[in-house]
């Protein structure tokens, strides 16, 4: 049948009966899906409480018959092998009286380390705290440990030092820096520091002889400023800004490369 252009009518219920969208089944599994996440979700809380720490293997092989998660498992989720391993910071008490680190807000980037002992720190001194633990974290990771910034300003002090390996087993001390002119007097409980984790990797070193030439090349302390009062300055004479120091030092070097190369070759 051909549609008549004049025939207003016809021609719409055309165009509307041919742009209706198809009708969309509902999912018949949709709820059993929904059940079965719940309780995914349920029993890994509990081997979560129950591991502390461990490895829980999770996967496919059918082989496998001590496996415990399978039944568990959704199973459009079981697809390849995969480890889920669960994130502690083991924390040691070493005395009685010592307090476990705390976050005090969700996004907390450190754990608070309260001091274990009463101590004084003596005007333009230094000295080691106690705070009565030994800790151990996952794999991979670090720890620091570096001032709490209201300790900072208030007391004038400062912590030095600061890296925790990851083999240390013995009790964390804070190397607490007093830059006040007056003693600085701490109790136990107080609260100066944070203990912070931060991922760590440790390749293999490899000697070479050339590195990569970047734009900023040996600059440092400053090479980047381009305030007049930040020039360098040589016995008293003005000479060439870092930048400018830099791309000529880098010019050079790519220069001596390749005569090195050419002579090679
Ligand atoms: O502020 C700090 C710094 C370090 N340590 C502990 C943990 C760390 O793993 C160990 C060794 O620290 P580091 O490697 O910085 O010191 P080192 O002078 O190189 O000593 P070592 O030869 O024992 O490695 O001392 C602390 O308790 N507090």
């Amino acid at each position: 049948m051909t549609a008549c252009p004049s025939c207003a009518k016809y021609y719409l219920h055309k165009v509307i009966s041919y742009k209706e969208p198809p009708l969309i089944p509902p999912y018949p599994k949709q709820e059993e899906i929904i059940q079965e996440l719940l309780d995914y979700t349920q029993h890994l809380q509990a081997s979560l409480n129950k591991q502390k720490g461990k490895s829980i293997m999770i996967h496919d092989t059918d082989d496998d018959e001590d496996f415990e998660d399978k039944e568990f498992m959704p199973s459009y989720l079981v697809k390849e092998k995969k480890e889920v391993t669960f994130n502690f910071l083991k924390v040691k008490k070493l005395t009685a009286t010592t307090k476990i680190p705390e976050r005090q807000t969700e996004g907390a980037a450190g754990y608070d380390l309260f001091i274990d002992q009463d101590i004084e720190i003596p005007a333009r001194d230094r000295r080691l705290a106690k705070i009565g633990i030994s800790i151990e974290f996952p794999e991979g990771h670090y720890a620091r440990v570096t001032a709490r910034s209201g300790a900072a300003i208030h007391l004038k002090m400062d912590i030095g030092a600061g890296v925790i390996d990851a083999d240390y087993r013995g009790e964390i001390q804070l190397l607490v820096i007093n830059h006040s002119n007056n003693a600085i007097s701490l109790e136990a409980g107080d609260s100066i520091a944070q203990l912070i984790m931060e991922k760590i990797i440790t390749p293999q070193i490899e000697e070479v002889d050339f590195l990569s030439a970047t734009t900023r090349g040996e600059g440092s302390f400053g090479s980047t400023d381009t305030k007049k009062e930040m020039v360098q300055w040589k016995d008293g004479e003005e000479f060439v800004s870092g930048k400018n120091q830099n791309m000529i030092s880098e010019v050079l070097k790519e220069f001596v490369r390749m005569q090195v190369a050419s002579f090679l070759l």
